[in-house]
């Protein structure tokens, strides 16, 4: 049985591995498992996912977001494999041989998750760079093309928003992940960031997310730590109006 905190995914977005390694002691009896994305991934490498990784109950989600040609993506994805690590993504982009090169990189060592349409991402923005009205008008049916693509592929989920985690499970099932940052709690939605489809915690537990990436609100609180509990609080006040496959029975 999981409890709030296992839904948290705690992002280590900050430059400094120092900065890094601070966050991950203070906070890894509160969350889930720890984001490493690019800013620190391009600096300090697999030697700080292993380190994250020895630390403790804390699991791993490399995030690196892959997006190239398929052999590319494929071999990339081996060495992501070859690293203790639970998640990492790759962009649905444009093709489905490119997520299935990734799948086969990560040759059942590690989840393979399609980022759908980034959460920073509004209609506005998608029309500016040449969608097609009828896609943008409907951003759930792009993304749910998105995940629809990644599920053909074999991925074992998507990163999308809570606006379209509920679309997701109903069309692809409960086992096919849903990983949904975008994430404001009610005492912190004022400050979305550059974050464009956003809900809180609860919203997200509610309509199905297996976990919620969750970073700002939590790192820049006065206190990280009583941040994380209240987040982890609310997951568990929504997670009681779920039955046992995700489904919201109210
Ligand atoms: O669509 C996406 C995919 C990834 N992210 C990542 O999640 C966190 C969000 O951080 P906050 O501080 O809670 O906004 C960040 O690491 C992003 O790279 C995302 O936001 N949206």
């Amino acid at each position: 049985m999981r409890s709030g905190k296992d839904y948290i995914i705690f992002p280590l977005d900050v430059a400094d591995d120092d900065d890094a390694r601070r966050l991950v002691a203070l906070l890894h009896q509160e969350v889930g498992m720890f984001k490493i994305g690019l800013e620190l991934f391009v600096r300090y490498g697999p030697a700080l996912v292993q380190w994250v990784a020895a630390q403790g109950r804390a699991g791993v989600f490399l995030d690196l977001k892959l997006h190239d040609i398929p052999v590319t993506v494929e071999r990339a994805m081996r060495g992501v494999a070859g690293l203790p690590v639970d998640l990492t993504t790759v962009h649905c982009g444009e093709s489905r041989p490119m997520l299935e090169g990734a799948v086969r990189g990560g040759a059942g060592r590690v989840k393979v998750l399609g980022v759908t349409v980034l959460t920073s991402v509004s209609a506005a923005q998608l029309r500016a760079a040449g969608y097609a009205d009828d896609m943008v008008a409907d951003l759930q049916r792009l993304v749910l093309h998105k995940a629809q693509m990644a599920h053909e592929a074999g991925c074992a989920g998507v990163v999308c928003s809570g606006h379209e985690v509920a679309t997701i499970k109903q069309r692809l099932g409960a086992a096919f992940l849903a990983v949904t940052p975008g994430i404001r709690p009610a005492w912190s939605l004022a400050k979305k960031d550059d974050q464009a489809r956003v809900v809180t915690p609860a919203m997200a537990v509610a309509r199905g997310a297996d976990y919620l990436v969750i970073g700002r609100p939590i790192r820049d609180a006065a206190d990280p730590v009583a941040a994380a509990r209240r987040v982890a609080a609310e997951i568990e006040n929504a997670l009681d109006d779920r039955d046992t496959d995700g489904i919201i029975n109210k």
